[in-house]
């Protein structure tokens, strides 16, 4: 067993062993609470520069597949687990998560006390983070000194323009499973894949632009609507995405975000962003609809958070935005919706990969949408329409 350190921010130190790639990197640590779907996570683009421990004991149990891959590689800037699997074992695997870390650059750390890691996390907040597993022959004390100066010298998150680092170089086309109905445009702020699968399946082609794409290239196409993806970084420095989706909110297209596209509405519209204290990240959050009055239990992984009060819409240039979801463990916003333009966005993941399937009915929610505005003649149409869907629906 290779020696390896993981050392905070504010210093706490932990020691482990090497796991995945051996070297040294750095980032924020963030916790997931995912019990699985860590090849999603690993493969998920909002979690760029950011270093991920599972809370989940054991890991790497059904090793990898060539099935649940999110994007074109891993994109986490460190891994760390308590006991990962010493061999895999599932039906679909075809490798195993160590060599596939290994072969992907992914620097890990294992036989970390992960749960005392995630209560200091809790407790004092996301920070920058260091693991290394090439201590050079050091006493851990130097060892660890020497990592933490990389630590302090490493970029926060906050402030960070990410999307640009993982998005599409070029546009590509999803195009609908079986007869095409609809045109979007997505913008690419670090696209999952599964997303353009869900919309596929209710008969979307999806035009997937990168994250620097203006309101005018976006609606070049002539979409019925257009798609604000999740991404990594601080919503903050996205500038040119808020610019892009006034764009598209003067045109008075249909407009759907999700989690980093939540955020980018909310800028649009002039509301604030924030950064939480530790986030949410894992796959069994509860989430108040207050539109349909359901509570779906819903994947997440957000560090950053839209700033609006939740008892009244605010008037916004765009007319009035309600909060339509929020949080119930700690009454975070976690949806939008547009009261006078049709635009609507979550927080949390419908794409649910993985996840509960409960808010995939969201999708359903912005295909109505656009059908609404392709009866009335794109000026005539609003709010996006109240609709009750049964979790059933696409369980
Ligand atoms: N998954 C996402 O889109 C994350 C959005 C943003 N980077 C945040 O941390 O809040």
């Amino acid at each position: 067993m290779k020696e390896a350190l993981l050392v905070l921010e504010d210093g706490r130190t932990f020691r482990g062993e090497a796991y995945g790639a051996i070297g040294t990197t750095v980032g924020e640590a963030v916790f997931s609470t995912g019990m699985t779907g860590y090849q999603e996570t690993l493969t998920d683009p909002s979690y760029h520069r950011q270093v991920v421990v599972m809370t989940a004991p054991h890991i790497g149990n059904t090793g990898v597949n060539g099935e649940d891959d999110e994007s074109r590689k891993m994109w986490v800037a460190g891994f760390v687990v308590r006991d990962p699997a010493r061999r895999p074992a599932n039906w679909r695997a075809t490798g195993s998560l160590d060599d596939e870390l290994v072969a992907q650059g992914i620097v890990g750390i294992s036989g970390i006390d992960t749960r005392a890691l995630t209560r200091h996390l809790r407790d004092r907040g996301a920070m920058r983070v260091g693991i290394s597993s090439e201590l050079g022959g050091l006493r851990v004390e130097e060892a660890a000194e020497e990592l933490l100066a990389r630590v302090t010298a490493a970029d926060s998150m906050t402030g960070a323009d990410l999307a640009p680092q993982v998005s599409t170089d070029e546009a590509y086309v999803v195009p609908a499973v079986g007869e095409k109905r609809y045109t979007i445009a997505a913008l690419d702020l670090g696209i999952k894949t599964a997303t353009p699968r869900h919309l596929a399946e209710l008969g979307v082609e999806t035009h997937v632009l990168p994250s620097t794409a203006t309101a005018d290239q976006l609606l070049a196409a002539g979409p019925d609507g257009v798609f604000l993806s999740n991404g990594p970084g601080d919503p903050a420095a996205a500038d040119y995405a808020v610019e892009a989706v006034r764009g598209v909110l003067d045109a008075r297209r249909p407009l759907f975000g999700i989690c980093f596209g939540n955020q980018i509405l909310g800028r649009a519209l002039g509301l604030g962003t924030y950064k939480l204290r530790f986030g949410h990240r894992g796959l069994n959050q509860p989430v108040l609809d207050r539109v349909s009055g359901t509570v779906r239990v819903t994947s997440h992984n957000h560090g950053f958070a839209v700033d609006a009060p939740l008892d009244r819409p605010t008037d916004t240039p765009y007319g009035q935005v309600e909060v339509s979801h929020v949080g119930l463990n700690d009454d975070v916003v976690e949806g939008l919706r547009c009261l006078d333009v049709p635009a609507f966005s979550v927080q949390f993941h419908p794409e649910s990969a993985a996840g509960p399937h409960d808010a995939a009915p969201l999708f359903q929610r912005f295909v109505d949408l656009m059908e609404t505005a392709r009866e009335q003649g794109g000026d005539a149409v609003s709010a996006p329409p109240v609709v009750e869907h049964s979790t059933e629906e696409k369980a």
